[in-house]
């Protein structure tokens, strides 16, 4: 068989928010690698397997543009590799890992959890996988499943927070804030002339999407941190329909944001979106928006 230089140490599944779990997964991938001074690696898939599979689109928890640099930065992996989920839904599981992970991939070491199914229609099980890499004299580890206050951290369950709008359970389940990333762009410009001028980010459609309100958040954008007061939603006091948008009003920043990438840090659910009877009246929610940000983070 070819021998690959340098070998990898693999960690297998979608990693979607790379939460508590997920990290679990990739020490191991990071501390196998240098066992075996190789890479340490991520294989994941193109496409989201339930989307594939139901036709319907999962929310997802990590902008698609953004999936690879959040994968390496919180799990700490050298590299990602995305798998084509169409073409390798068909791969019979055997095949899956001798010839695509061990001949393609030069897996010395595969990392899954415990619920991991791979292979045509699934068929490939964690005690599957420890049978075939002894047969092939390459290590795994099955994780056991990382939970917080007795529940199995997974994806779905965090999806199921971010709709209930529990960002701070979020935070707790993912082991970071829930982050929405994207480019920002041109709004109306309305909200200077009263004095709280907003950054305006499309929301990226992939995403899953929290109740529409205020929220208090913190906004990085190149190496800087600001504190923000966010609205989500359509601004029914202004606007009738259309598309819902997040839009930060940074505190104690002055200065153009058009065209920067920016990550939104939702920390807490202040309040729900609201369509006020005069603009006053939306100016004094908001100052109040702003105080309670300042002392949500002020607690640390
Ligand atoms: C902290 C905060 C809270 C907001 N809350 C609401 C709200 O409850 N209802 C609403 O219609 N618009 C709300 N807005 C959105 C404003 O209407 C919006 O920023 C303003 O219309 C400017 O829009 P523009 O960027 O498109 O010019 C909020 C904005 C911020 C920054
Ligand atoms: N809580 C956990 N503890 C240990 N391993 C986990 C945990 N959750 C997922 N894994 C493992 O991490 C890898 C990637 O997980 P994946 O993103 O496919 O599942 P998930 O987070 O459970 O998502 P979903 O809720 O969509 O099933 C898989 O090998 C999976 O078995």
């Amino acid at each position: 068989m070819k021998q690959h230089r340098p070998p990898r140490a693999i960690a297998l599944g979608y990693f979607d928010g790379v939460h508590m779990g997920h990290r679990a997964l990739m020490e191991r991938a990071v501390q196998r690698a240098r066992e075996i001074g190789g890479t340490s690696a991520v294989f994941t898939f193109d496409k989201h397997p339930s989307s594939v599979m139901t036709g319907r689109q999962v929310p997802l928890l990590t902008a698609g543009a953004y999936r690879q640099d959040e994968i390496k930065l919180l799990g700490g992996v050298d590299e990602v590799i995305f798998g084509h989920f169409e073409e390798l839904r068909t791969m019979d599981w055997r095949d899956f890992i001798h010839e695509l992970l061990i001949g393609r991939f030069g897996a010395q070491y595969i990392i899954s959890g415990h619920n991991n199914r791979f292979g045509y229609m699934g068929k490939g099980t964690p005690e599957g996988m420890a049978e075939e890499c002894k047969k092939a004299g390459i290590g795994y580890d099955c994780i056991p499943d990382v939970k917080i206050d007795g529940i199995v951290v997974s994806s779905t369950y965090i999806r199921q927070l971010i709709s209930l709008g529990d960002m701070e359970r979020v935070t707790k389940f993912l082991g970071h804030p829930y982050t929405i990333t994207g480019v920002v762009a041109h709004g109306r410009k309305v909200g200077r002339t009263y004095g709280v001028p907003t950054v305006n980010l499309p929301l990226p459609p992939e995403m899953a999407l929290p109740p529409y309100g205020v929220y208090a958040t913190r906004v990085r954008v190149d190496d800087q941190v600001y504190l923000a007061a966010t609205n989500i939603g359509v601004k029914p006091t202004f606007v009738d329909g259309g598309a819902p948008t997040i839009e930060p009003h940074l505190l104690d920043f002055s200065g153009d944001l058009y065209g920067k990438l920016i990550h939104v840090e939702l920390h807490q659910f202040l309040r729900p979106e609201k369509a006020f009877d005069s603009v006053e009246e939306l100016h004094a929610a908001i100052e109040e928006n702003v105080r309670q940000t300042r002392a949500f983070f002020a607690k640390g």
